[in-house]
């Protein structure tokens, strides 16, 4: 849980501190809205990635299980502001050939998005997470970002894209990274 009464004082703190005075009308609200928006934009502080991959099916699949455009929005660590994009998470299960449910991909991006981020600790905390709680053999994630501290402001450049990637286990074999990233890139 967050400190929200914190995160409202803080708030208040920095309107003054731009020169905005915190108790005109438009702005009276803003820091608990504020706090009950940080309480979202970091609910992954509170949450595990091995509570989201606990739910897992035996179905005996044992190649390559790939979701791709997975959309979400993370928080920059550097100016807390947004950077957002597309996650692509590809796994081969392990030797029980446990799979997980598909959402749960999505919910493992939100469980380390959802915190102060850079994009290199997201994309290796994402594909340690399959390797560590869903026993994965194999496991890549690609991450394709805008960063808007770059974006709207500082060196300004809306539109370039940050793309990361992380390989484990059985995807370190060439052929079978190559079949994953033709998965990923063919749109
Ligand atoms: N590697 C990496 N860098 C990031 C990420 N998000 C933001 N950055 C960078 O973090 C750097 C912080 O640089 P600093 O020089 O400390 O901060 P700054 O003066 O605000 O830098 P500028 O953004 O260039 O204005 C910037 O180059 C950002 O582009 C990320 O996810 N990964
Ligand atoms: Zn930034």
């Amino acid at each position: 849980m967050i400190d929200q009464p914190r995160i409202e004082a803080a708030v208040r703190e920095i309107l003054a501190a731009i020169g905005e005075d915190p108790e005109r009308e438009g702005l009276q609200d803003t820091p608990q809205r504020v706090a009950r928006a940080y309480e979202e934009m970091f609910s992954g502080m509170a949450m595990e990635a091995e509570d989201v991959l606990a739910t897992t099916f035996d179905i005996g699949h044992s190649e390559m299980v790939l979701v791709k455009d997975i959309p979400f929005y993370s928080t920059c660590e550097h100016h807390l502001v947004p950077f957002h994009g597309q996650a692509h998470i590809g796994y081969i299960p392990g030797s029980g050939g446990r799979v997980t449910g598909l959402s749960k991909l999505a919910r493992l991006v939100d469980v380390y998005a959802k915190r102060p981020q850079v994009q290199e600790r997201l994309t290796t905390q994402i594909v340690d997470a399959l390797v560590s709680h869903l026993q994965a053999a194999g496991a890549i994630v690609v991450l394709e970002c805008e960063h808007l501290c770059m974006s709207m402001r500082g060196v300004r450049r809306p539109g370039a894209k940050t793309v990361t990637s992380a390989v484990r286990g059985q995807l370190h074999d060439p052929a079978t990274r190559a079949e994953a990233m033709s998965l990923i890139l063919g749109k």
